[in-house]
C-alpha cells in the first residue's frame, strides 16, 4: 500500500506523489519566537518529525524546511496590534533581537530533548527581507497589491481562489479581517498586509519602495518556502488554527505572483488543549515544556502526543501523561527484555507486525495504531520470552530490528542505545539540577559581596560545560545550551 496524506485542501486522502520522483519537499509554519516552547509546540513539531522521519523511512530524500518566525506576527490576526516579539522586549526591557535569539535556542534546545530532527533548513524572517520585499513587488506590478500610506496590502478581490482552503466565504473572511475595518484604510476589509509602515519608535524596520517598515507575518512564509523549495512544493504543514488567515494568505499571495499551484497537499495538526480550550502563549493557558521536564522524561511527552493521531484534538492533564508513562514503560521493558535475552527456540511470525505497522503508518501517519501494534508484538515477546523454550535468535534478531526501525527511528519512543532504566536516569538529571543550584547559590552570594570576578568565573564555567545562565528580575534562571 502506498502512502496516503489528508489534504485539507481538497478534505480527503490522497495518494502521495511526489512532484520531482524520490524526492519530498515540505514547509513547516515554525514558532514566533517570543516565549518558551508549550506543548502544544510540541503537538505540531513532533507529528511532523514522524512525517519527516516516516517519508525518509520510505526511501525519499526530504527537504524540510521549518522558519523562525522572529518579526511581523502581530497580536492580532487582523493586521493589528504590536508586534510580539517587540512586545516581550518592552516587558523584559531588552532588544527584540536578543529575545528572538533567546527563545530560538530554548526552542532547539526543547525540540533536541523531544527527539525533533533540526530542519534542512531553518531561515528567519528577518533573514530574509529582500525576498519577501521582491514578492511584493511582484504583486504590485501584476495588480494584486496596492499601496496607501506606505502600508501595501493584498487585494483579495484579485484572488478568485480567496477562502478555499479555510472554506470561509467571502462574507466570513470580511467580516473577519474587517475587525477593525471601520478606521481601516484597505480597499476591502478582508484585504491582509503585506508591508506595513513602521510608527515612531518601532525598532524592526526595514527600508522598502513603499516606506521603512517591516513585513506582513503572511509574507515570510510563501518567500522562504518558494525560495528554498520552489514555485510548487510538495507539503506544507502547520497548526490548524493557521489554515486562516495565515495559510488562506500564504496561498493567495504565492500563486498570484508566480501562477502556479503553490502546495500540493495542506496538512494540519489538531490543537492542544486545556478543558477543551486550544493551549496558547496569548490564552495563558500553556504548560511550558520545560517545566514538564522536570517531572516528566520529554520521551514519554513524545509518546503522549503520538498516541493519539495528528488530526485529533488532545486533551492536556496530568493524569493522562501518567498513564503514557507506564504504557511506554511496559514497551521500553520489552526492548530491554529482547536485548538481554538469551536465544531459546520459539519462532515467532513478526511479518505481519510490519506490515500492520506500514499501514498504519501510511495511512495519514496513524501513529495511535501503529504504536498499538508495537503493544502487540510487546505482548507476543513477553509471552515467548516468559516460556520455557524462549524466542529463537532469529526471532530475537528480527524482534529487536522492529523496535529498532518502528519504535526508534520512525515514532522515537523506544530508547535502543542503553538499558538503563529510567529510574537511573531520572536521579541522574535531578543530581545536576541540584549541583546547579548550589553553584547558582554560591554565585548568588559572591555578587552580594560584590565579588564579580568569582561570580563571572562561575557562570562561564557553567557556560563552558553547556549550562546557560540568564539573569532575570527573579533571580537566575539556566538551561542546556543547544551546542552541548
Ligand atoms: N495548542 C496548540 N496545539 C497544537 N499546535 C499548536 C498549539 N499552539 C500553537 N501551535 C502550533 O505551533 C506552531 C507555532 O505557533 P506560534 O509560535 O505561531 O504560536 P502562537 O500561535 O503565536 O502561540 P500561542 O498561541 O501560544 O500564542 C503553529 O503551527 C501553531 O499552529
Ligand atoms: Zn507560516
Amino acid at each position: 500500500m502506498s502512502l496516503f496524506i489528508y489534504n485539507s485542501l481538497s478534505r480527503q486522502k490522497e495518494e502521495f506523489t511526489p512532484l520531482h520522483p524520490g524526492i519530498a519537499t515540505l514547509y513547516v509554519c515554525g514558532p514566533t519566537v517570543y516565549g518558551h516552547a508549550h506543548l502544544g509546540h510540541a503537538k505540531s513539531y513532533v507529528s511532523f518529525d514522524v512525517v519527516v522521519k516516516w517519508l525518509r523511512h520510505l526511501g525519499y530524500t526530504v527537504k524540510y524546511i521549518q522558519n523562525i518566525t522572529d518579526v511581523g506576527h502581530l497580536t492580532d490576526d487582523a493586521d493589528e496590534g504590536e508586534d510580539k516579539i517587540a512586545k516581550q522586549a518592552r516587558l523584559e526591557k531588552t532588544d527584540p533581537m536578543e529575545i528572538a535569539q533567546y527563545y530560538t535556542r530554548s526552542y532547539y534546545e526543547d525540540m533536541d530533548r523531544l527527539g525533533v530532527d533540526r530542519p534542512n533548513i531553518a531561515p528567519t524572517a528577518t533573514g530574509h527581507i529582500p525576498e519577501q520585499i521582491a514578492l511584493i513587488k511582484k504583486l504590485m506590478e501584476n495588480g494584486h497589491a496596492y499601496e496607501v500610506n506606505g502600508n501595501v496590502y493584498f487585494s483579495v478581490s484579485s484572488f478568485p481562489d480567496y477562502g478555499r482552503l479555510s472554506g470561509r466565504t467571502d462574507q466570513e473572511a470580511q467580516q473577519s479581517g474587517g475587525r477593525v475595518a471601520s478606521r481601516s484604510e484597505k480597499r476591502h476589509p478582508a484585504d491582509f498586509a503585506l508591508w506595513k509602515k513602521a510608527e515612531t519608535g518601532h525598532l524592526m524596520k526595514w527600508d522598502s519602495p513603499w516606506s521603512t517598515g517591516y513585513p506582513g507575518w503572511h509574507a515570510e512564509c510563501s518567500a522562504m518556502a518558494m525560495k528554498y523549495l520552489g514555485d510548487t512544493i510538495d507539503i506544507h504543514g502547520g497548526g490548524m488554527e493557521n489554515k486562516f488567515p495565515h495559510h488562506e494568505c500564504e496561498i493567495a499571495q504565492s500563486e498570484a505572483a508566480t501562477g502556479k499551484p503553490y502546495v500540493r497537499y495542506w496538512m494540519h495538526n489538531n490543537m492542544v488543549t486545556v478543558n477543551g480550550t486550544k493551549m496558547g502563549k496569548s490564552l495563558k493557558n500553556s504548560v511550558n515544556l520545560k517545566d514538564l521536564f522536570q517531572t516528566i522524561p520529554p520521551i514519554v511527552i513524545r509518546f503522549f502526543i503520538l498516541q493519539s493521531h495528528y488530526r485529533s484534538p488532545l486533551d492536556f492533564s496530568e493524569t493522562a501523561i501518567k498513564a503514557s508513562q507506564s504504557g511506554l514503560e511496559k514497551l521500553q521493558e520489552t526492548w530491554r527484555a529482547l536485548a538481554t535475552a538469551a536465544p531459546g527456540s520459539e519462532e515467532l511470525d513478526t511479518a505481519g507486525y510490519e506490515e500492520r505497522f506500514t499501514d498504519a503508518m501510511n495511512d495519514d501517519f496513524n501513529t495511535p495504531i501503529a504504536i498499538s501494534v508495537l503493544f502487540d508484538l510487546a505482548r507476543a515477546v513477553n509471552t515467548a520470552l516468559n516460556s520455557k523454550q524462549g524466542l529463537s535468535e532469529n526471532s530475537l534478531e528480527e524482534c529487536k530490528k522492529i523496535f529498532e526501525s518502528c519504535g526508534h527511528d520512525v515514532l522515537g519512543i523506544i530508547e535502543t542505545g542503553n538499558t538503563e532504566s529510567s529510574q537511573g536516569k531520572a536521579a541522574g538529571k535531578e543530581m545536576v539540577d541540584d549541583i546547579v543550584s548550589i553553584l547558582l547559590d554560591v554565585r548568588k552570594q559572591a555578587r552580594q559581596n560584590k565579588d564579580f570576578a568569582l561570580s563571572d568565573l562561575i557562570r562561564d564555567r557553567l557556560a563552558d560545560s553547556g549550562v546557560a545562565i540568564k539573569d532575570t528580575k527573579e533571580g537566575a534562571e539556566w538551561s542546556i545550551s543547544e551546542n552541548k
